[in-house]
């Protein structure tokens, strides 16, 4: 249970809004799950009464940030857990985009959905699957739950669900799996450790990020092949040492061409995290360098003063930038350590509040100057509009604004929560209306090319990547305008607040009872 959660608290940057844990606990005549879940960052959720009633020998934890259904209500918070064909836990990164379909599929078979969320309807057709094997043997259901029926299982759910998904599962009395969607949208690694424990034999981790497994003293293996599920079977008390171990197999397509989402590279992974065989801090310094060679293509003659990194992301980019350009850098904005990432929080005025409160000015580093800030990706424009006010507040004289990605004019349906278009600062706007709106003398935005060639320099192995946030282009081809309207309708940050208020003043009104 430490393990899990040290790990959730590493990877805490992908998602602030919900956390849980589920470890199972064997003994020689029963398994025991055990589950803690709640609203609020890790080291909230987790006291150390709950730790303890965490005990177990494998488990799984998950860090949220919603894609779909509520933010505020801890139901929606994972791992989600079934009981039937068995005790089932699941923890789920990513986005369904068949979300509707699959829960009235899931209602047709008479299983209750309590939630909103897609990782519910996801666990459901899983749980209906892996019956369904369970029954083809004959009524057999004391007999043991095979790999065989968990892969085919799986199978049957990769051919069911769509989008991007990562999800790992803890399967009573069986171990761990993980699987991970056809294209290798989302990311999943594998590692390793020799055991802790007196028994002996290897520890396995599943993790989005190998991050994780650094740090918690294991070996990253490889990561998880899209198409791929992995099943890591631990020891039972009184069991053969064979039995332990990790098993994988290939179930839709090849495994061979991952399609990652750009976005990973660009905000959403940390930089010491290794991904698809790529540097997540490497391929940042390529962009930062490409994003230089077009700044003094495009303005050659203007005169710059100094690079300002946004922190915390654009650091890395605006580091190898500064240095390509021959330009000082230097940490004109301070961080305030203790508020999380504004991005992923799920309303507008929580964002913009946290702006303001997250970074600060250092008054020598503009004065005067002609300052260019680098940020790694303009969303909303939440940040970048502050932060050049805030720059000519602290005296700058001109300020330029440059992204180490494209322009963001398409939602992302596959994990990354950018639903509505119109919410976006460069939708149906030009850079030099851009400019106006953030009120900087310029703005200027990576070339896609260049950013592909960013990541792929470092794995030339890469063919292809998710992008579709900028290239409006969508790799499952399966999504039409009816799909891009309904979601913008049901999580435009309007709609988002609405409901969360609704949600709130049912929790705050006082029983009648
Ligand atoms: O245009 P916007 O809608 O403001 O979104 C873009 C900003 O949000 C992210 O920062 P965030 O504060 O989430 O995290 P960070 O500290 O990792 O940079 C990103 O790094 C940009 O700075
Ligand atoms: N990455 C995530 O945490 C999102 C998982 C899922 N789509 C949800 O909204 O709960
Ligand atoms: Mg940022």
């Amino acid at each position: 249970r430490q393990a899990i959660f040290d790990g959730l608290t590493v990877l805490q940057h992908r998602g602030q809004d919900a956390a849980g844990i589920v470890t199972s606990r064997t003994t020689e005549d029963s398994t025991q799950l055990n589950q803690h879940k709640g609203l609020g960052m890790v080291r909230d959720v987790f006291t150390q009464g709950e730790m303890l009633k965490l005990e177990g020998n494998c488990g799984i934890g998950h860090c949220r940030y919603p894609t779909a259904g509520r933010t505020s209500s801890p139901e929606e918070a994972q791992p989600m857990y079934n009981n039937y064909p068995c005790g089932l836990a699941l923890a789920h990164n990513g986005n369904l985009t068949n979300k509707n379909q699959l829960q009235d599929h899931v209602r047709g078979l008479h299983r209750h959905l309590n939630t909103q969320s897609d990782s519910e309807a996801l666990l459901n057709v899983f749980a209906e699957e892996l019956r369904l094997q369970l029954d083809s043997r004959g009524g057999q259901r004391t007999a043991k739950i095979e790999p065989e029926h968990i892969f085919a299982a799986v199978k049957r759910t990769m051919e069911l669900c769509r989008g991007g998904y990562a999800v790992v599962m803890l399967i009573h009395d069986v171990g761990v799996l993980a699987f991970r969607d056809p294209w290798g949208i989302r990311p999943i690694m594998v590692g390793s450790r020799k055991s802790q424990t007196l028994e002996g034999g290897i520890d396995y981790v599943f993790s989005s990020e190998s991050v994780a497994s650094d740090t918690l003293g294991f070996d990253m293996l490889r990561d998880v092949r899209p198409g791929e599920c992995m099943l890591a079977v631990p020891m039972k008390p009184n069991q053969p040492r064979e039995d332990l171990g990790l098993i994988s197999k290939q179930l839709v397509g090849d495994g061979n061409t991952v399609v990652p989402c750009l976005f990973e590279y660009v905000y959403f992974a940390r930089p010491d995290s290794i991904m698809n065989g790529v540097s997540v801090y490497e391929s940042r310094l390529q962009m930062g360098e490409k994003l230089a060679d077009k700044i003094m293509r495009e303005h050659p003659n203007e005169k710059i003063d100094v690079v300002i990194p946004i922190p915390d992301t654009s650091r890395t980019s605006a580091l190898a930038l500064a240095h390509r350009m021959g330009i000082p850098y230097r940490e004109g904005f301070i961080k305030n350590r203790y508020i999380g990432r504004t991005f992923i929080m799920p309303e507008q005025s929580q964002r913009k509040k946290n702006v303001r409160l997250k970074l600060n000015t250092v008054r020598a580093e503009f004065e005067g100057l002609n300052v260019l800030l680098v940020d790694d990706s303009i969303v909303r424009g939440t940040t970048s509009t502050q932060l050049v006010s805030m720059a000519r507040d602290a005296g700058a004289n001109k300020v330029f604004f440059c992204s180490a990605a494209p322009e963001i004019r398409h939602p992302n349906i596959y994990g990354i929560d950018l639903p509505t278009a119109s919410e976006l600062v460069a939708f149906d706007r030009t850079s030099d209306e851009i400019a106006e709106v953030l009120k900087c003398d310029w703005v200027l935005f990576q070339d896609l090319d260049d950013l592909e060639e960013a990541v792929r320099a470092i794995n030339p192995e890469l063919k292809t990547f998710e992008g579709s946030t900028f290239s409006g282009s969508y790799v499952t081809n399966d999504v039409d305008v009816n799909y891009f309207s309904s979601l913008a309708e049901e999580r435009n940050d309007f709609a988002k607040l609405t409901r969360e208020q609704s949600v709130q003043s049912v929790r705050s009104t006082p029983s009648q009872v």
